[in-house]
Protein backbone atom coordinates (compact mmCIF):
# COMPACT_ATOMS: atom_id res chain seq x y z
CA UNK A 1 0.00 0.00 0.00
CA UNK A 2 1.27 3.49 -1.11
CA UNK A 3 0.68 6.54 1.21
CA UNK A 4 1.49 8.71 -2.23
CA UNK A 5 -1.30 10.76 -3.41
CA UNK A 6 -2.60 12.68 -6.26
CA UNK A 7 -2.35 15.46 -3.74
CA UNK A 8 1.33 14.89 -3.45
CA UNK A 9 1.76 14.41 -7.49
CA UNK A 10 -0.32 18.00 -7.70
CA UNK A 11 2.28 19.75 -5.02
CA UNK A 12 4.58 18.23 -6.99
CA UNK A 13 3.68 19.40 -11.00
CA UNK A 14 3.22 22.49 -9.27
CA UNK A 15 6.87 23.18 -7.89
CA UNK A 16 8.83 21.64 -10.95
CA UNK A 17 5.84 24.17 -13.36
CA UNK A 18 8.14 26.73 -12.45
CA UNK A 19 11.48 24.64 -12.83
CA UNK A 20 13.54 25.27 -15.92
CA UNK A 21 12.12 23.29 -19.07
CA UNK A 22 15.91 22.42 -20.11
CA UNK A 23 15.74 20.26 -16.93
CA UNK A 24 11.98 19.37 -15.94
CA UNK A 25 9.47 17.47 -18.59
CA UNK A 26 6.77 18.84 -16.32
CA UNK A 27 7.80 22.34 -16.85
CA UNK A 28 8.93 22.24 -20.63
CA UNK A 29 5.38 21.07 -20.94
CA UNK A 30 3.76 23.89 -19.23
CA UNK A 31 6.17 26.04 -21.79
CA UNK A 32 4.75 24.57 -24.24
CA UNK A 33 1.13 25.48 -23.62
CA UNK A 34 -2.27 23.43 -23.06
CA UNK A 35 -2.44 22.19 -26.72
CA UNK A 36 1.15 20.45 -26.71
CA UNK A 37 0.27 19.04 -22.87
CA UNK A 38 -3.62 18.20 -23.72
CA UNK A 39 -2.30 16.21 -26.96
CA UNK A 40 0.20 14.19 -24.43
CA UNK A 41 -2.91 13.18 -22.46
CA UNK A 42 -4.41 12.40 -25.48
CA UNK A 43 -2.00 9.86 -26.28
CA UNK A 44 -1.64 8.44 -22.64
CA UNK A 45 -5.23 7.91 -22.72
CA UNK A 46 -4.99 5.95 -26.21
CA UNK A 47 -1.79 4.05 -24.51
CA UNK A 48 -4.12 3.50 -21.72
CA UNK A 49 -7.35 1.99 -23.65
CA UNK A 50 -4.67 -0.16 -25.49
CA UNK A 51 -3.22 -1.51 -22.43
CA UNK A 52 -6.60 -2.62 -21.28
CA UNK A 53 -7.91 -3.85 -24.23
CA UNK A 54 -4.93 -6.30 -24.61
CA UNK A 55 -4.97 -7.30 -21.41
CA UNK A 56 -1.40 -6.16 -20.72
CA UNK A 57 -1.59 -5.71 -16.89
CA UNK A 58 2.02 -4.42 -16.48
CA UNK A 59 1.37 -1.75 -19.02
CA UNK A 60 -1.87 -0.89 -17.90
CA UNK A 61 -0.44 0.33 -14.60
CA UNK A 62 2.69 1.86 -16.64
CA UNK A 63 0.30 3.78 -18.86
CA UNK A 64 -2.19 4.71 -16.13
CA UNK A 65 0.49 6.30 -13.95
CA UNK A 66 1.48 8.27 -17.22
CA UNK A 67 -2.23 9.01 -17.33
CA UNK A 68 -2.47 10.25 -13.97
CA UNK A 69 0.58 12.20 -13.87
CA UNK A 70 -0.50 14.33 -17.70
CA UNK A 71 -4.01 14.85 -16.25
CA UNK A 72 -1.99 16.79 -13.18
CA UNK A 73 -0.21 18.79 -15.51
CA UNK A 74 -3.28 19.61 -17.62
CA UNK A 75 -4.84 20.67 -14.20
CA UNK A 76 -2.28 23.06 -13.67
CA UNK A 77 -2.26 24.65 -17.03
CA UNK A 78 -5.75 25.35 -16.87
CA UNK A 79 -5.88 26.30 -13.17
CA UNK A 80 -7.79 23.96 -11.69
CA UNK A 81 -7.19 22.30 -8.34
CA UNK A 82 -7.21 18.90 -7.63
CA UNK A 83 -9.93 19.53 -4.74
CA UNK A 84 -12.14 20.95 -7.46
CA UNK A 85 -12.51 17.98 -9.39
CA UNK A 86 -12.28 15.70 -6.02
CA UNK A 87 -15.30 17.90 -5.25
CA UNK A 88 -17.30 16.99 -8.38
CA UNK A 89 -16.14 13.44 -7.67
CA UNK A 90 -17.79 13.72 -4.10
CA UNK A 91 -21.27 15.54 -5.35
CA UNK A 92 -21.63 12.55 -7.74
CA UNK A 93 -21.72 10.06 -5.16
CA UNK A 94 -25.09 10.97 -3.78
CA UNK A 95 -26.70 8.88 -6.81
CA UNK A 96 -25.81 6.05 -8.74
CA UNK A 97 -24.36 6.75 -12.77
CA UNK A 98 -27.02 5.40 -13.91
CA UNK A 99 -29.46 7.17 -12.44
CA UNK A 100 -27.66 10.78 -13.11
CA UNK A 101 -27.49 9.31 -16.86
CA UNK A 102 -31.15 8.81 -16.62
CA UNK A 103 -31.94 11.94 -15.26
CA UNK A 104 -29.93 14.15 -17.84
CA UNK A 105 -32.11 16.55 -20.03
CA UNK A 106 -30.73 15.31 -23.16
CA UNK A 107 -29.40 11.86 -22.07
N1 LIG B 1 5.20 11.14 -13.05
C1 LIG B 1 5.88 11.73 -13.86
C2 LIG B 1 5.93 11.33 -15.26
N2 LIG B 1 5.32 10.34 -15.93
C3 LIG B 1 5.75 10.43 -17.21
N3 LIG B 1 6.61 11.45 -17.35
C4 LIG B 1 7.38 11.88 -18.53
O1 LIG B 1 6.52 12.10 -19.60
C5 LIG B 1 7.33 12.16 -20.78
C6 LIG B 1 6.53 11.64 -21.93
O2 LIG B 1 6.82 10.32 -22.12
P1 LIG B 1 6.53 9.56 -23.47
O3 LIG B 1 7.54 8.48 -23.60
O4 LIG B 1 5.11 9.19 -23.52
O5 LIG B 1 6.72 10.69 -24.55
P2 LIG B 1 7.92 10.95 -25.52
O6 LIG B 1 7.67 10.11 -26.70
O7 LIG B 1 9.22 10.77 -24.81
O8 LIG B 1 7.65 12.47 -25.78
P3 LIG B 1 7.36 13.16 -27.17
O9 LIG B 1 8.63 13.02 -27.95
O10 LIG B 1 6.19 12.43 -27.76
O11 LIG B 1 7.02 14.58 -26.84
C7 LIG B 1 8.63 11.40 -20.48
O12 LIG B 1 9.70 12.33 -20.40
C8 LIG B 1 8.33 10.82 -19.09
O13 LIG B 1 9.48 10.72 -18.27
C9 LIG B 1 6.73 12.04 -16.14
N4 LIG B 1 7.48 13.12 -15.77
C10 LIG B 1 7.42 13.49 -14.46
N5 LIG B 1 6.67 12.84 -13.50
C11 LIG B 1 6.68 13.30 -12.09
O14 LIG B 1 7.07 14.66 -12.04
C12 LIG B 1 8.27 14.78 -11.27
C13 LIG B 1 9.09 15.93 -11.80
O15 LIG B 1 9.58 15.60 -13.11
P4 LIG B 1 10.31 16.76 -13.95
O16 LIG B 1 9.30 17.81 -14.17
O17 LIG B 1 10.75 16.10 -15.26
O18 LIG B 1 11.46 17.21 -13.13
C14 LIG B 1 8.93 13.42 -11.35
O19 LIG B 1 9.84 13.20 -10.30
C15 LIG B 1 7.71 12.53 -11.25
O20 LIG B 1 7.25 12.48 -9.91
Amino acid sequence: MSDFSLKDLEEIVARRAAASPEESWTAKLVAAGQPKAAKKLGEEAVETVMAAVTHDHDNLVYESADLLYHLMVVLKIADIPLDTVMQELERRTTQSGLAEKAGRKNP
